[in-house]
């Protein structure tokens, strides 16, 4: 059963407040140790204390790459929503929705039921989150074309969409950027009518005075900003050009051949204190980067959205290889005709791409000693061409051949169609949304009151469902298991209102004694237990204004605070 309430969390370690949501949470992990060949399992149990800021900033997303397909059918996304539009098809009336966005379009487990059954809430009611509606967005092309004529040139809506829109986006011109031939397909020069001229350290200034003039004009709390311009070539990593901030901030000034569009934008955010998310699969975040970063402690996210193929992929192969199936040969075929198809086409582009799609196994493949001899792992081809009918419509092949019982085989054939720019927005939105609320999220030791608090890592690895290659601080472990990353955000909304993680046991469901229970889980009947309830919840009458709002709205009539 899917609840649309908010909720309130009844325990003493949760206290509500005007400012916060603060949990005390015991962080549970089992250390593994070798005592020569047996490994010795321990219980490690960290006290945290955790709070959230409920107040969420008004957002200002700034979108490399705005005049693009994703671009400009992400921006038309949120307009569709915000104006709440409707428009015929040949199917009939369709409605704008948020579709495959985890934070508007998914729900989460919150617990067990009256009756036994279970309650799931929307994610996005789970902590205070940016509404997509409030969010102002801006950004940059090479290409000059407004939004409304990008969203035709793009080919992804519907007309009848299109039109509706197009008096809203005709005026969303996106700001000229930086480029630079050497790092995307030479078939892209037609589109480059809209470029910054100049040293790379004066580019990258400039990216910064847009980001502050998008700041200020619009009064914004917070910018962050988000890759998803074409794909570029890697950049060699070399010590003295990019391996520490030092370094690359010096190679930026000595306007070096090889630092690419990406990371003068990355240095640009970093220095601007805005988050950065790299949605496309090139090494923008050198290792200089990433030292700029926890320098700054500026986020930083990536590499490459998630959105179709390779997500499957981060399911289909984690069953096969946690069944005990061994897939020894993965053939992974796709021809696309949009413009990210067409600089695919040039080979420098497509092995940044091939890389980023080709790596998603090893965390499966290596989980399975059994099946997987240290360095063995299954045939992985990717193939992507360029067919420019299809467009936007991607057209993708899989093959997945396993090994099974008795030198048996399996072999399993997908085909997906599907517009990839409108798998790849709501990813987008998710990316930001997520990013955003990790920046109103800290975490100190519970038994020690007046230590400091931090935050999350710079490399802002809870983003790794949204991505096809995790970027991840260094020396921590990749997880592409897409099951695996949703759990972590999942569990790490519940630890911030201090719910243990869900571990789908319902061992209350198991036993053949009822050794389990669940307490009084009978609902406050009337106004008055409802305002105890309430208050003796939140230890304080000032319980979040949204749960108010609802408890007035669908609890006992007359509710008035504690
Ligand atoms: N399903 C998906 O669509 C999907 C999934 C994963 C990754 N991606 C990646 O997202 C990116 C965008 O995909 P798309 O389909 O929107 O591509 P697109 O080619 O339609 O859009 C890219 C836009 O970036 C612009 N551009 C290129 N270089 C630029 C620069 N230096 N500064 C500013 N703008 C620049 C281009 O003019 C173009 O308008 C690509 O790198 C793609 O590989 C897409
Ligand atoms: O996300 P996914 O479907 O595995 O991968 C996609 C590729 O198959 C496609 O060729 C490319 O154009 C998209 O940018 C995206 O990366």
């Amino acid at each position: 059963m899917a609840s649309q309430g908010v909720f309130l969390v009844n325990s003493p370690n949760v206290k509500y407040s005007k400012e916060y949501i603060e949990a005390d949470y015991d962080y549970q992990i089992t250390k593994v140790a070798s005592i020569g060949d047996v490994l010795m399992a321990t219980p490690v149990t960290t006290k945290l204390h955790i709070r959230t800021k409920c107040q969420v900033p008004k957002l200002g997303l700034m979108l490399v790459g705005w005049g693009g397909n994703n671009g400009s059918t992400l921006t038309a996304a949120l307009l569709a929503n915000k104006l709440q539009l409707g428009w015929e098809t040949k199917e009939g009336m369709q409605k704008a929705n948020w579709y495959g966005s985890i934070t508007q379009a998914s729900t989460v487990r919150l617990g067990t039921g009256v009756n036994g059954q279970d309650v799931y809430v929307p994610m996005s009611q789970f902590l205070p989150m940016v509404d997509p509606d409030d969010i102002v967005v801006d950004g940059w092309d090479i290409s000059s074309m407004n939004l409304a004529d990008a969203v035709k040139r793009a080919q992804v809506l519907d007309v009848n969409l299109q039109h509706q829109l197009y008096p809203f986006m005709k005026n969303m011109k996106p700001r000229p950027s930086i480029y630079i031939p050497d790092f995307i397909a030479a078939n892209q020069a037609s589109r480059a009518d809209n470029v910054i001229s100049g040293t790379k350290w004066e580019q990258m200034e400039q990216i910064r005075k847009d980001i502050r003039h998008f700041k200020d004009s619009h009064n914004l709390d917070q910018v962050i900003v988000l890759w998803t311009a074409n794909t570029e070539r890697f950049c060699d990593v070399l010590s003295g050009l990019n391996n520490t901030a030092e370094n690359l901030l010096s190679s930026i000034k000595a306007s070096a051949k090889e630092v690419s569009p990406s990371t003068l934008f990355a240095v640009a955010c970093i220095l601007e204190g805005a988050t950065y998310i790299n949605g496309s699969p090139q090494n923008t975040f050198v290792p200089g980067c990433i030292e700029l970063a926890q320098k700054h402690n500026v986020f930083i996210a990536g590499d490459d959205f998630k959105s179709g193929q390779t997500k499957l992929k981060s399911v289909l192969v984690d069953f096969l290889v946690s069944a005990g199936i061994k897939p020894v040969s993965i053939v992974s075929y796709n021809h696309l005709g949009n413009n990210d198809g067409q600089n695919l086409s040039a080979p420098e582009q497509f092995r940044s791409k091939e890389i980023s799609k080709s790596n998603v196994i090893d965390d499966m493949v290596h989980s399975n000693k059994i099946l997987y001899g240290s360095d063995e792992k299954p045939d992985h081809c990717v193939v992507i061409k360029y067919v420019p009918y299809v467009g936007d419509s991607k057209r993708a092949m899989d093959e997945y051949t396993s090994e099974i019982l008795l030198g048996g085989h399996n072999t399993i054939v997908i085909h997906n169609t599907c517009e990839d720019s409108l798998l790849a927005s709501p990813i987008i939105l998710d990316l930001v949304i997520l990013a955003e609320l990790c920046s109103r999220i800290q975490f100190r030791r519970a038994e020690d009151p007046d230590s400091e608090y931090c935050s999350f890592d710079p490399v802002l690895s809870i983003l790794s469902y949204l991505c096809k290659a995790p970027l991840v601080p260094q020396g921590t472990p990749v997880v592409n298991a897409l099951a695996k990353q949703r759990s972590c955000i999942e569990n790490i909304l519940r630890a911030c209102v201090g719910l243990p993680p869900e571990n789908s046991m319902l061992l209350e469901h198991k036993l053949h004694q009822p050794l389990i229970t669940f307490g009084d889980l009978s609902a406050p009947q009337n106004e008055i237990e409802m305002q105890n309830g309430v208050s003796a919840i939140s230890g304080t009458a000032d319980v979040p204004k949204q749960v108010v709002d609802k408890v007035h709205q669908h609890g006992p009539k007359n509710y008035t605070r504690g």
